[in-house]
């Protein structure tokens, strides 16, 4: 089940169809977010589903119970595989998400909820966001929270979620962006790890946007990637 996940985090549908062109059979894990999905809407899904991706809807929401059981109703009938909230709203409001999701056939998504963002550092945390409590404690209950909502698992840094893993179980999903090769640009993310790293900690997932979608071989960059993280081809 593990997997490395491609952010694609592009304009339009036609620049991400183009860009997964290149990767002809090999249909990788995709993350939908807000980017394309505030451009393109449902569609993108529908389209990304129909070539036989997997996807992850990543839009973090975060309202009222009410407001937030009723988008994920709408969001279910495009069935995507991993779909998340914001671990900031209550527990209430997370089980309201996982209501809302539910399938016809009773069945959900893997319903996450995203914790501190890994382009946030603690001191970040401590001063402006006034949460005086370390990265890991704050990553760990909300962790808890998520878990008590009956949610699958939650996003974090690979830094958090050996932790997590150790104190919640195994089979409490982490996915973990923030992820650079050794040595390469950080852009906007802090809480950076290797592919290498994540796997050593045995995250989930791994989620993996401009390494990928910016480099001069695309193809090449996820393989890389995909051998550092699982081993294997
Ligand atoms: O929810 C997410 O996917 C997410 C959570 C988080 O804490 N940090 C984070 O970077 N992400 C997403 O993961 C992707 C990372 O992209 P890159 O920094 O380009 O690899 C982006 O699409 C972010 O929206």
């Amino acid at each position: 089940m593990k997997d490395v996940i491609i952010a694609c985090d592009f304009k339009d549908a036609k620049t991400t169809l183009n860009f997964l062109d290149q990767f002809k059979n090999k249909k990788p894990f995709v993350k939908v977010g807000m980017e394309i999905f505030y451009t393109e809407g449902p569609s993108i899904v529908r389209e990304l589903k129909a070539r036989g991706h997997k996807i992850f809807l990543d839009l973090k929401l975060h309202d009222i119970p009410n407001t937030v059981k009723s988008a994920m109703q709408s969001l279910s009938n495009l069935d995507p595989d991993i779909i998340d909230v914001h671990a900031a709203g209550t527990i209430e409001m997370m089980r309201a998400a996982l209501e809302g999701v539910t399938r016809q056939d009773g069945t959900k998504p893997i319903v996450v909820a995203v914790t501190q963002l890994t382009s946030t550092s603690q001191d970040i945390m401590n001063h402006e966001l006034l949460i005086p409590a370390s990265m890991e404690e704050t990553v760990l209950h909300y962790a808890k929270n998520a878990q008590k909502a009956g949610l699958s698992g939650i996003v974090c840094s690979p830094l958090e979620a050996e932790i997590v893993k150790k104190t919640i179980g195994n089979n409490f999903v982490t996915i973990t962006p923030g992820i650079r090769l050794a040595n390469a640009m950080k852009d906007d993310q802090v809480r950076v790890s290797t592919p290498e790293q994540a796997k050593r900690i045995g995250t989930d997932f791994i989620v993996v946007g401009r390494p990928i979608t910016r480099a001069e071989d695309p193809l090449a960059a996820y393989h890389t990637f995909l051998n550092a993280f699982l081993g294997e081809e």
